[in-house]
């Protein structure tokens, strides 16, 4: 689902590579946990996974596509249909009501809309379903998105990465201000939807305690040559 080539990417403003890459491939339906210390490259690692910025080397495949043959505006729309994206500040529209927010993506993307209707579904039952399985109370659904908890806004972020079935899921600590009790219950949550929706999860955070809940754990600066090269 995902292969990464010989990547290189050097921020604009720097003159060493922050993530050197030989080769990494993450099948469909893995769940895969990134950790690493703070500055290692995560956040750079998943802005490249999610087309929002491209290597100067090297190559990366979603689904077949290689990123860097598409404009910024082919990757955007490519963006909306295929990657779900779930952040630490969630990004949810605050004067739109919560069932809004989680059936927006489908406006954007036509891709995520045929793939409901193909399963026989609406944005709006899909987005309800979500909510549901995510255990976000009914009465919560026509608020407006100011009006719920952190914890609560977290889950209609992921029901928001979640709706049309995004082929992947990216996701960048959006546990960092819950609770150890919360985070648990959160994460089981966000791997059984991703089960059922078959995606690929890539979840990055420094709290390796996450790791149980993941098929499988890179420690990125063992991967990052970049990394490794500094530390040296
Ligand atoms: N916008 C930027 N412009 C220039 N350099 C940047 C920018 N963002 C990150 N970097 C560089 O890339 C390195 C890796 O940053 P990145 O945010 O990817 O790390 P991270 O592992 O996600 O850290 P954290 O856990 O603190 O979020 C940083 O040390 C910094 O030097």
């Amino acid at each position: 689902m995902i292969e990464l080539q010989n990547v290189s990417f050097t921020w604009p403003s720097q003159t060493e590579p922050t993530l050197k890459i030989e080769s990494l491939t993450i099948a469909a339906g893995e769940k895969v946990f990134i950790h690493g210390p703070s500055g290692c490259g995560k956040s750079t690692l998943l802005s490249l996974l999610a087309g929002v910025m491209v290597p100067q080397q090297g190559e990366i495949l979603i689904d077949h596509q290689a990123l860097q043959s598409l404009s910024a505006g082919q990757r955007d729309h490519f963006r909306a249909d295929n990657i779900g994206l779930v952040f630490q500040q969630f990004n949810l529209l605050p004067y739109l009501s919560v069932l809004d927010n989680v059936t927006l993506p489908c406006q954007f993307s036509k891709q995520r809309k045929l793939r409901l209707q193909h399963a026989g579904t609406s944005p709006k039952d899909a987005a309800q379903q979500l909510l549901r399985h995510l255990d976000l109370s009914e009465s919560l659904w026509q608020k407006p998105i100011t009006q719920l908890s952190i914890g609560q806004q977290q889950r209609v972020a992921v029901a928001r990465a979640l709706i049309g079935s995004p082929p992947v899921i990216i996701a960048d600590e959006p546990t960092s201000a819950l609770d150890k009790q919360s985070r648990d219950q959160f994460l089981a949550l966000l791997t059984a939807e991703v089960d059922n929706s078959q995606s690929s999860l890539i979840f990055v955070s420094h709290d390796d305690e996450l790791q149980k809940h993941f098929s499988r754990m890179i420690r990125l600066p063992e991967l990052n040559q970049a990394v490794l090269r500094h530390e040296a």
